[in-house]
């Protein structure tokens, strides 16, 4: 029988999850969500057929709990969870998937010995595409990290860090889907603007992406064996000598394009330390 996992905050990230899991093939019966507004679980109810509880019984019921709140809620979250737990025998591992909260503030919040693992996942794990990068806290041990792995491999990859890169992480892979959201977002935008009907600049721009992305993650696809493919030797195989790609990419270059990455990057992980100060 698969564990039991409940996720505390149905929202987006919480959804992302929620439906992942169900789409990779888990039993919805083996999920519980405890979600603060009631229209939002019972859309996740009707949508996933998980099923919406309170906080004790999630705490009571789960083997793993996930923390799906907004960081300024965590602390709230996490005091109401350890009331329900001072009581159970049976304590499941905390998994949080909260910006910037570090496992040593999770862990204060809870009662001692509770194993706490921190993720960074994004939101591609709606469609099993996700980025999770963990730590463990002081009190998880080689199987909660596994088990962490196994429950989060089924709606992607993960990967380890040390904790003091999770900021970092979240910068990068946590907020990066938004990076290129937004990029696509622009590229439809100026093909409209030069004059493709916009469902048209829609699919040349999605498909794009998508098949970047294929290559970027095929091995070989930059000529080389043995070797993930390199950013750059794509980048060059598109761009003919004199041509159009070299036109594009110039006008990006002198636009600043690396820089505003670099500093926007930097202010994703800035602000993911903040976070952690604030309510950590
Ligand atoms: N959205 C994203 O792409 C990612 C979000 N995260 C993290 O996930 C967490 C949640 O983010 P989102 O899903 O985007 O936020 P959200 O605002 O969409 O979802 C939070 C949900 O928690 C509920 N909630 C608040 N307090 C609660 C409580 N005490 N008990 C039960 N439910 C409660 C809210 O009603 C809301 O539905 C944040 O800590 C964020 O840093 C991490 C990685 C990616
Ligand atoms: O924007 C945020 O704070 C969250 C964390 C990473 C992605 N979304």
């Amino acid at each position: 029988m698969s564990s039991t996992v409940g996720v505390l905050g149905g929202g987006k990230i919480g959804e992302a999850l929620l439906g992942g899991l169900v789409s990779a093939g888990r039993d919805p019966g083996s999920l519980l969500v405890v979600e603060a507004v009631a229209a939002r679980a019972a859309e996740l109810t009707e949508r996933h057929g998980i099923t919406a509880v309170d906080v004790a019984e999630a705490a009571r019921r789960a083997d793993v709990l996930v923390v799906a709140v907004k960081p300024g809620d965590v602390p709230g979250a996490l005091d109401e969870v350890s009331q329900t737990l001072g009581g159970c025998a049976d304590r499941p591992t905390v998994i949080s998937l909260a910006a910037g909260i570090p496992t040593s503030a999770i862990e204060a919040r809870l009662p001692a010995g509770v194993p706490v693992v921190r993720v960074m996942p994004n939101t591609p794990m709606l469609v099993g595409r996700a980025m999770c990068v963990l730590s463990p806290g002081a009190a998880a041990g080689d199987a909660e990290l596994a088990a962490a792995e196994e429950l989060l491999g089924a709606v992607g990859r993960t990967v380890r860090v040390a904790e003091a890169q999770q900021d970092l992480a979240t910068a990068l892979s946590g907020s990066g889907p938004a990076y290129v959201f937004l990029l696509a977002e622009a590229m439809i935008d100026a093909g409209v603007a030069l004059g493709l009907p916009r469902p048209v600049a829609t699919e040349l721009v999605t498909a794009t992406v998508e098949g970047a992305g294929g290559l970027l993650t095929t091995p070989g696809s930059d000529g080389r064996e043995g070797a993930a493919p390199h950013p750059g030797l794509l980048r060059e195989a598109v761009t003919s000598p004199g041509g159009t790609t070299a036109a594009a990419l110039g006008s990006l270059e002198a636009d600043g394009l690396r820089a505003a990455l670099a500093r926007a990057v930097t202010a994703a992980r800035d602000r993911s330390v903040a976070l952690g100060e604030q309510y950590g």
